[in-house]
């Protein structure tokens, strides 16, 4: 569980505060999305859940953050292992190089850790038998697609057993079968009852896997609530991001009385083809109202 109350951070040098009084929660086993424009505060705020802002980059914090219950304030990096864990943008920067495989460069964090031989294998094969990584697991990292280096990198915080994983666009550098490699991964972080803070840019894909979504403007939570309600708002522009083809499309259909009434604008490739459906049906019935 994420609590994070009034909370506002200033980096070392800058003149104005990165986050200013943001309050949200996210409740065991949710998946919770965050959108905003560049320079919105999203990485600062993957930074403060997962700990290492402001504890890595110094700066001014005020406000409250609990993960598990834990101030992070009062916590050590170090006492987060096995709490919360971060995935960053680019795989191949988390991993390590000091290891010649897959299966050993996820051992790395439970070595480190001083988990015995026999516990290690119990913890390693499942996680690489969850992500698909099991028929890789003696090839070097560096032989792996994008997607492939992603899921390891994920697969290396997962065997540390968090119950909370920050995901900081983790497919950004990735093609179209990296990104649904990362989505599956996500859903198996679910199955496995990982509480998740996503920040992410895709929005088709957000819309079908997130619980929540969080919208920030520079530094202010501006909205949230579930992917329906968030991201069909006509303000998601005005908040520097880009609304979803579906939504658009059907925003211009409602205008001419072309989408159906009681309809919510859809987020989702489904809700669109319904809604659409709908108005198809209506008009081949004859009915023009
Ligand atoms: N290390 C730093 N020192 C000073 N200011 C910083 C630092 N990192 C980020 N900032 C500033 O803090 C604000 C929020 O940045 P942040 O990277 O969190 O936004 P973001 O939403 O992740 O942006 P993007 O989508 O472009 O990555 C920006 O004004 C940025 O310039």
């Amino acid at each position: 569980m994420i609590e994070v109350k009034g909370f506002s951070f200033t980096y070392p040098t800058a003149s104005r505060p990165a986050l200013a009084d943001v309050a949200f929660e996210v409740a065991p086993r949710e998946l919770c999305a965050v959108v905003g424009g560049g320079g919105a505060g999203k990485s600062t705020l993957a930074g403060v859940v997962s700990g290492t802002v402001p504890h890595l980059t110094g700066g001014t914090a005020h406000g409250v953050v609990r993960v598990n219950g834990r101030d992070l304030a009062e916590t050590p990096l170090s006492g987060l292992v096995g709490e919360v864990g971060l995935v960053m943008q680019n795989p191949f920067n988390q991993i390590s190089g000091a290891r010649f495989s897959v299966r050993e460069e996820i051992a790395f964090g439970l070595e480190n850790l001083g988990v015995p031989r026999e516990e290690m294998a119990a913890r390693i094969d499942p996680v690489l038998d969850d992500l698909g990584l099991t028929g890789v697991r003696d090839r070097s990292p560096y032989e792996l697609s994008g997607g492939q280096q992603q899921l390891l990198a994920i697969g290396s915080i997962l065997v540390m057993r968090p119950t909370v994983m920050v995901l900081d666009e983790p497919t950004s550098q990735l093609d179209a079968a990296g990104n649904a490699l990362v989505f599956e991964a996500l859903g198996t972080l679910r199955e496995q009852g990982v509480t998740v803070l996503l920040i992410e840019h895709r929005m088709e894909r957000l819309a079908g896997a997130a619980d929540r979504v969080l919208v920030l403007d520079r530094g202010t939570i501006v909205a949230q609530g579930t992917p329906g309600e968030v991201l069909a708002d006509e303000r998601l522009e005005e908040w520097g991001v880009a609304p979803l083809r579906y939504t658009v499309a059907a925003r211009h259909a409602a205008a001419r009385g072309l989408w159906p009434d009681r309809q919510p604008l859809p987020v989702t490739l489904d809700a669109a083809a319904e809604g659409f459906g709908e108005t198809t049906d209506r008009l081949a019935r004859g009915d023009r109202r």
